[in-house]
């Protein structure tokens, strides 16, 4: 793994994964995809790309569909799972359309072959798609089902070699309880894996915390609604969570 310190004020990382949950693109909806948001987000990853750091992105299903909610209600599990793959696929041609509309080169590339709309996943296409500016947006999770996107997220931020893992998600960081249940919640600046999983901290799956733990990847969780809150996290200022093994 590279070193996760920040390597100068201007691109304080050389190449790093942002994942957003897909119930963030829904805005203040409930479901599918808000445009406003959508084109916010890619505005903000752009400023990034701008520093000159490589980005690499895995998008959440879960505003169009979860194969585990679809399992409560009576369908197979692994059917659902795959229904759940597809929506990210959903969310990854929408994020691309926001980025290249603003001018920077985006690949998608799907753990399932779509070959008509997105490249199949290639893990050294994908580094040197990044080594040529490119955002790579990773589609359809790990391609497998019973997984999930964080989980996928683990996974390719440790094949591409990442620095760190950025988590968007809905709240600022990770709380001694869910926030969004818990108004009493507190907030961590610093937790270990150890932390999370024995905590049941469950802003994660408890399978990417232990990939990233493996691979010594360090986790940045964020609320990615701030605007210009992916550039700022990366320069260690604003709210966050930094999830690493004790120094
Ligand atoms: N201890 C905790 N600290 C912070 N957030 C927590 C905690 N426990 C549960 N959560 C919840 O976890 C959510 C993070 O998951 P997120 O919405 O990113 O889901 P996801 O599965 O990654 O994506 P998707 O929306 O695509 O399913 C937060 O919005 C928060 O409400
Ligand atoms: O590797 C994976 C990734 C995802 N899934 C299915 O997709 C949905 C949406 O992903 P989220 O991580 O919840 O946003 C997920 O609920 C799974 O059903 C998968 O099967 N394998």
């Amino acid at each position: 793994m590279t070193d996760a310190s920040p390597t100068s004020a201007a691109a304080p990382y050389k190449r790093v994964l942002l994942k957003v949950s897909g119930e963030a693109l829904m805005g203040k909806g409930s479901f599918g995809l808000d445009p406003d948001t959508v084109s916010a987000i890619a505005a903000d990853i752009c400023d990034v790309h701008s520093m000159g750091t490589e980005v690499c992105l895995v998008i959440g299903g879960g505003n169009i569909f979860r194969g585990i909610a679809a399992a409560a209600r009576g369908m197979e599990r692994a059917q659902g799972d795959y229904a759940g793959m597809l929506a990210t696929v959903i969310n990854a041609l929408m994020m691309q359309n926001a980025l290249e509309g603003r001018g920077v080169a985006t690949r998608v590339m799907s753990a399932i072959q779509m070959s008509s709309i997105a490249e199949p996943y290639i893990r050294r296409r994908a580094v040197r798609h990044m080594e040529k500016g490119r955002v790579v947006i990773f589609a359809a999770g790990t391609g497998n089902p019973f997984f999930t996107t964080d989980t996928a997220a683990a996974l390719r931020a440790a094949e591409m070699d990442c620095s760190a893992l950025f988590k968007g998600t809905q709240v600022d960081g990770v709380y001694s309880a869910d926030p969004r249940k818990d108004p009493a919640a507190e907030r961590y600046d610093e937790l270990t894996y150890m932390d999370v999983l024995s905590r049941d901290l469950n802003v994660m799956d408890a399978s990417a915390i232990s990939l990233a733990r493996e691979n010594n990847l360090p986790i940045i969780v964020f609320n990615i609604h701030a605007p210009g809150a992916f550039a700022q996290v990366m320069r260690g200022e604003g709210p966050f969570t930094r999830i690493v093994d004790p120094s």
